[in-house]
C-alpha cells in the first residue's frame, strides 16, 4: 500500500507545520505505513514458512487468504488516503465525479501512482506524497506509451482534486513536441499555462520560472497554500516533464536538483518522466532528487518504488517498496478532455473581466509623480497591473491584424485616463493604419464628447504627421530639460514634488503601426529614427513615455540595428496573437495565443519572464459611457484634441485660421489648406508687393479649382468691402462650379467681381501689363486675376498681336513681373506642367513664388524646382506647398469645398 513520510527539514523538504489538516494526514499516513510494514512482514513470514514447511503440510490456502486479507486492508487504507480523483480508477465511470473537492486547500496530496501485486490474484494501490509534500519522478520517459498515460493520469488526478485555479502547470516535452499534453489543451488555454517547452531553451525558461518563484518566496516560508480568489499567482507551480529535451545535461540536472530541494516551500513541485536519465558509460550520472519518490523501471515492465520523502521507510530491510508496481494505466484521452473542458470553462469564468471592471470607482485620484499604472486585465484570478515608470518607461506591443491590439490599447489608455487627471497625464495618439482606433478619443458628428487627456490624435496619419508629433514631443522634452535645469534637479519627480505649480503631466505617446514611419528608409525615416531614439533614451527622465505597437517589427529592426538597438529602451513587451516578434527569438510564448490574451514580459522578451494576461473587449457601450464620464469631469475651458484624420476633407469654413481672416490682418495671405502638422495649422503664402506674390496651382486634379476658390475667398475677406477687384476666368468645364462659387463668395465679401472668357482674359492681360509696367505702387484697389484652367488659354496667349507684335505671353509675363508692386496678383490653376512652363517662359516660372503641387509626379516637381531631392509622392487629398521665397516645402491637405473628394471617388 501506501507510503507517505513526514517530510522534515532534515532532507531539505518542507515542514508540515504550516498545513491545515496536518495531524489527520500525518496520522493517516503513519497508520498506512505501519499497516504496510505489517503486511510486508506477514508476507515475508508466510513466504519463509512456505519455503521451510511446504513438505510438512504447508497450508497454502491459508497463506493466500492471509495475503488477500492484507491486500484488502491496504486497499481500504489506500482509498482513504487518496480519495476520489486522487485514487479512483481513471475510466468512464468517474466522468461525473465532482472536481476540486477531495483535496482541502493546503493539505498535502497523497496520490495513487500504481498498483502493487504481491500475489497473482490480489493487488493494492501504491500511494505517494505529491503536491504539498514532495515530488515524483519515473526514470522512463513518455516515449513509452505506458509512461505517457501514467503521466497524464497523475496530472489529471491532481488537477481534478485540487481546488480550482490552485496550480499553474509548466509542461516540458522534449520527445513528442507536446503531444503528451494535447488532451489538456482546453484547460491549458483557459488557465493560461505557458506553452509546452519542447527544446532546451524552453526547458531553461521553465526552470527559470521555477527558480524565480523560489527566489521570490519569503525565506523560511511554509509550503504555499492556495490563496483566496483574487490572488495573481496560483499557489502551486507544477513542473510536468514528459521527456527532457535533447542537450539536457549536468547544468539542467543540478538546476532540477536545486528546485527539488528548495521548491516545496515556494509551492514548486516536480512531476518528471525520464529522470534520472539512463546512465551511459563514462558519462556523468544525474543526481537523485531530494523530497522525491522515484519509480525505477524493472525488466518486466513493472517498477520499483523508492521510499518516500522523509524518515519513514516501507520496510525494515532494503530500501523501497519490496513489491513491484504496475504503473497506473492512466485515463483515456476523452476523459482528460472532458474534465479539462469543465475545469477550463470554470477557469475562464474566474479569469474573465470586462472593460468597466478595469476602471476605478472614482476618477482621477492617483498621482503620476513616480509613473503611471493601470489594471489591464487579469492574470490568473488576480488583476494584471502594468506601469509606465522608471523601470518600464516604454512598451513595445506586437500582434497581427485582428489580434486585439486596438482593444488592448483602449483598455490601457482609458484605464490611465480614468486614474490620472489631465494635470497628471496627457496623451498623444497616432495611428498609421486605416481604421478608427483612436476615434474613441475625439468628438464626432454624433457625439461631441472627447477624452480630456488627448492632446493630439492622428487617425490614418501620414508619416509626415507622425514626424511632426515626434518633433513636438522632442520640443516638449527640451522645454522640460530647461525647467529641470532651472530648478536644479535631475528628475521630473523632484521637480514636481518641489514645484507643484509647474504643470508637467506625464506624456504618453502611442504610435499604432509605428513601422510605417520607417517604410522607405528615406530621409523622413531617418529623422523619425533619430527623434524616436532621443525620446526613448531620454524620455523617462522627463516623464515622456512611448508605447509603440505594430503587426511586425521585422525590417524595422534592421534599421535600428545600424545604430544601437532602440528596442533596448523598451523593457516591457506585450505580445498578442502573432506578435512574437516583440519577444526574444527563443521565446515562442505568443504562438497560438487566442484573441484577448497577451504575453507580458518585463525582461525585454526573454523566455522565462512571461506573464499571461487576459484583457477584456472594449465594447462600444462601455467605452462611450466611460468617455462621457471623463468628458463631464473635464476642466473648465478644456478644448477638444487636435485631430488629424488623414482621410478627411478640409473645408476652409471649418478652419478657425480661415474663419479668422479679416481686413484687420497685418499681412494678407493666400490660404490654400492645412499643414500636415500637429494642430493642422492653416497653410498659405504671404500676398504683398514682393515680386512673385502670385499663386500657381499645378496638376490635373480638379481639387486645383477648389484651392483657387479658397485662396480667392480668403483674400476677399482680408480687404474692406470694395477694396479689391476680382476677375474670374473659368476656362475649363471642370472648374465651372468652383468658379461660380468663387464669384458668389467674393461678392458676398463685398468685393467687385467680374467674369471673363479666354478672349476677355487676353484683353485684360494687355491692359494690366501696361499698369504693371508703370513704375510705383498703385494706390487703391488691388486686382486679383483668378484663372481656372490657365492652360486652356495657352494657344491664344502664344499668338502675337499683328500690330504691336506683343503676345499674350509677353503680357502675362509682364503682369507677373511687375504686378505685385502695382497691386495685381495672379491666381492660376494649370493642369499640366508643360503648359505652365510654356506660359511662363525662359525663367522657368520664377515669377510665381508660391506653388501648390497636386498630382504631379516627383520627377516633374524635381524639374520644376531644379532639385530632385524633394521627397514627394503624389496621393489623394494631399498637396505639396512650395514657397520659393523662403525655400519652404510643406505637405498640406488642400482645402476643398464639401463633397469634392467624395465626388472624385465616385467618379474614379
Ligand atoms: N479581449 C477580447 N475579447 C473578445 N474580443 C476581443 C478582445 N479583444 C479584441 N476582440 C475583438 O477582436 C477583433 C479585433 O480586435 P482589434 O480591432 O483590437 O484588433 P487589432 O489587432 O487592432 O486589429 P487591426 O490591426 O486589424 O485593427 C474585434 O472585433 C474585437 O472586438
Amino acid at each position: 500500500m501506501a507510503a507517505f513520510g513526514r517530510v522534515g527539514a532534515s532532507d531539505g523538504g518542507p515542514s508540515w507545520s504550516g498545513w491545515r489538516d496536518m495531524e489527520s494526514v500525518s496520522s493517516a499516513f503513519a497508520k498506512a505505513v505501519t499497516a504496510h510494514r505489517e503486511a510486508v512482514s506477514h508476507l515475508a513470514a508466510a513466504r519463509a514458512r512456505a519455503g521451510d514447511d511446504r513438505p510438512a503440510g504447508f497450508d497454502a490456502a491459508g497463506r493466500a487468504d492471509q495475503v488477500r486479507g492484507l491486500a484488502t486492508e491496504l486497499r481500504r487504507l489506500g482509498t482513504a488516503l487518496a480519495p476520489g480523483w486522487l485514487g479512483c480508477p481513471l475510466d468512464g465511470s468517474v466522468a461525473n465525479l465532482p472536481t476540486g473537492v477531495q483535496q482541502h486547500a493546503g493539505r498535502p496530496v497523497l496520490i495513487r501512482v500504481g498498483d502493487a501485486v504481491p500475489a497473482a490474484d490480489c493487488w493494492f494501490p501504491v500511494v505517494a506524497p505529491f503536491v504539498g509534500a514532495g515530488h515524483l519522478a519515473v526514470d522512463r520517459d513518455a516515449r513509452d506509451p505506458a509512461v505517457a498515460r501514467w503521466l497524464r493520469g497523475l496530472l489529471l488526478r491532481v488537477l481534478a482534486a485540487l481546488p480550482e485555479d490552485t496550480a499553474r502547470v509548466a509542461t516540458v516535452d522534449g520527445a513528442t513536441l507536446g503531444a503528451v499534453f494535447a488532451p489538456f489543451r482546453d484547460l491549458a488555454e483557459s488557465a493560461a499555462w505557458p506553452p509546452t517547452a519542447t527544446d532546451l531553451a524552453g526547458l531553461h525558461a521553465v526552470l527559470t520560472e521555477a527558480e524565480r518563484r523560489i527566489a521570490g518566496a519569503p525565506a523560511g516560508a511554509v509550503p504555499a497554500r492556495p490563496e483566496p480568489a483574487g490572488a495573481a499567482d496560483p499557489a502551486v507551480l507544477l513542473v510536468c516533464c514528459a521527456a527532457l529535451p535533447e542537450g539536457t545535461g549536468r547544468a539542467e540536472w543540478s538546476r532540477l536538483a536545486g528546485i527539488a530541494h528548495a521548491g516545496p516551500p515556494a509551492g514548486v513541485y516536480l512531476l518528471l518522466a525520464g529522470y534520472p536519465p539512463a546512465q551511459l558509460p563514462g558519462l556523468p550520472v544525474a543526481p537523485r532528487l531530494v523530497s522525491t519518490t522515484h519509480l525505477t523501471a524493472l525488466r518486466d515492465g513493472t517498477y520499483a518504488v523508492s521510499d518516500p520523502p522523509g524518515p519513514h521507510r516501507f520496510g525494515a530491510g532494503s530500501p523501497g517498496l519490496p513489491v513491484p508496481v504496475r504503473l497506473d494505466p492512466g485515463p483515456p484521452d476523452e476523459l482528460v478532455e472532458l474534465v479539462c473542458r469543465r475545469l477550463g470553462s470554470s477557469a475562464r469564468a474566474l479569469a474573465s473581466t470586462d472593460f468597466a471592471a478595469l476602471m476605478p470607482d472614482r476618477l482621477w485620484t492617483a498621482s503620476s509623480i513616480d509613473g503611471v499604472r493601470t489594471v489591464v486585465g487579469r492574470e490568473g484570478r488576480g488583476e494584471a497591473v502594468l506601469a509606465l515608470d522608471d523601470a518600464t518607461p516604454h512598451w513595445l506591443v506586437g500582434g497581427r491584424t485582428g489580434s486585439g491590439k486596438t482593444v488592448f490599447l483602449l483598455d490601457v489608455l482609458y484605464g490611465l485616463a480614468s486614474r490620472y487627471s489631465p494635470d497628471e497625464l496627457a496623451l498623444y495618439l497616432l495611428d498609421f493604419k486605416e481604421g478608427v482606433s483612436f476615434a474613441e478619443f475625439t468628438p464626432t458628428a454624433v457625439d461631441p464628447s472627447w477624452v480630456p487627456h488627448a492632446r493630439t490624435v492622428g487617425i490614418e496619419s501620414d508619416r509626415e504627421y507622425g514626424l511632426a508629433v515626434l518633433r513636438s514631443l522632442s520640443r516638449e522634452m527640451a522645454r522640460r530639460a530647461t525647467e529641470l535645469k532651472r530648478a536644479g534637479v535631475t528628475k521630473l519627480a523632484d521637480l514636481r514634488t518641489g514645484r507643484p505649480d509647474v504643470a508637467m503631466p506625464r506624456l504618453v505617446a502611442v504610435i499604432d503601426e509605428f513601422h510605417v514611419l520607417f517604410e522607405g528608409n528615406d530621409g523622413l525615416a531617418r529623422q523619425a529614427v533619430g527623434l524616436l531614439e532621443e525620446l526613448a533614451r531620454k524620455g523617462r527622465s522627463y516623464g515622456i513615455h512611448l508605447i509603440l505597437a505594430s503587426q511586425t517589427i521585422a525590417g524595422v529592426e534592421a534599421l535600428f540595428a545600424k545604430t544601437e538597438s532602440i528596442f533596448g529602451q523598451f523593457p516591457l513587451r506585450v505580445a498578442l496573437a502573432g506578435g512574437g516578434g516583440v519577444l526574444d527569438q527563443l521565446n515562442d510564448a505568443a504562438d497560438n495565443l487566442p484573441v484577448g490574451v497577451a504575453v507580458v514580459n518585463t525582461a525585454a522578451g526573454l523566455a522565462g519572464s512571461n506573464r499571461v494576461v487576459r484583457f477584456p473587449d472594449a465594447d462600444t457601450v462601455s467605452v462611450t459611457a466611460q468617455r462621457h464620464r471623463l468628458w463631464e469631469a473635464r476642466p473648465p475651458g478644456d478644448s477638444p484634441p487636435a485631430v488629424f484624420a488623414g482621410y478627411a476633407e478640409q473645408h476652409p469654413e471649418q478652419d478657425p485660421g480661415f474663419v479668422r481672416l479679416s481686413p484687420r490682418v497685418r499681412r494678407r495671405r493666400a490660404v490654400v489648406g492645412r499643414a500636415v502638422d500637429v494642430g493642422l495649422p492653416t497653410a498659405g503664402f504671404p500676398f504683398d508687393a514682393t515680386p512673385g506674390s502670385h499663386l500657381g496651382v499645378l496638376g490635373t486634379s480638379p481639387v486645383g479649382a477648389d484651392v483657387l476658390y479658397a485662396a480667392a475667398c480668403g483674400l476677399a475677406r482680408q480687404h474692406e468691402p470694395g477694396g479689391a477687384r476680382f476677375v474670374v476666368a473659368p476656362l475649363v468645364a471642370a472648374a465651372d462650379e468652383a468658379a461660380d462659387a468663387t464669384v458668389a463668395a467674393v461678392a458676398a465679401a463685398g468685393q467687385d467681381c467680374e467674369t471673363v472668357d479666354v478672349t476677355g482674359l487676353r484683353d485684360l492681360l494687355g491692359r494690366l501689363a501696361g499698369r504693371a509696367g508703370a513704375a510705383g505702387r498703385a494706390i487703391g484697389t488691388t486686382t486679383y486675376l483668378v484663372v481656372f484652367g490657365a492652360d486652356a488659354a495657352s494657344g491664344l496667349l502664344a499668338a502675337s498681336d499683328p500690330t504691336t507684335y506683343r503676345s499674350g505671353h509677353d503680357d502675362l509675363r509682364a503682369v507677373l513681373a511687375g504686378g505685385p508692386s502695382a497691386g495685381i496678383h495672379l491666381l492660376g490653376w494649370w493642369r499640366t506642367l508643360s503648359r505652365y512652363a510654356a506660359d511662363l517662359g525662359p525663367t522657368g516660372g520664377g515669377e510665381i513664388a508660391h506653388l501648390v503641387v497636386l498630382n504631379l509626379p516627383a520627377a516633374d516637381v524635381g524639374s520644376l524646382l531644379g532639385d530632385y531631392t524633394a521627397e514627394w509622392r503624389p496621393r489623394p487629398n494631399r498637396a505639396l506647398l512650395i514657397d520659393r521665397d523662403d525655400n519652404r516645402r510643406t505637405l498640406i491637405v488642400p482645402y476643398v469645398r464639401p463633397g469634392t473628394l467624395d465626388g472624385l471617388e465616385a467618379a474614379s
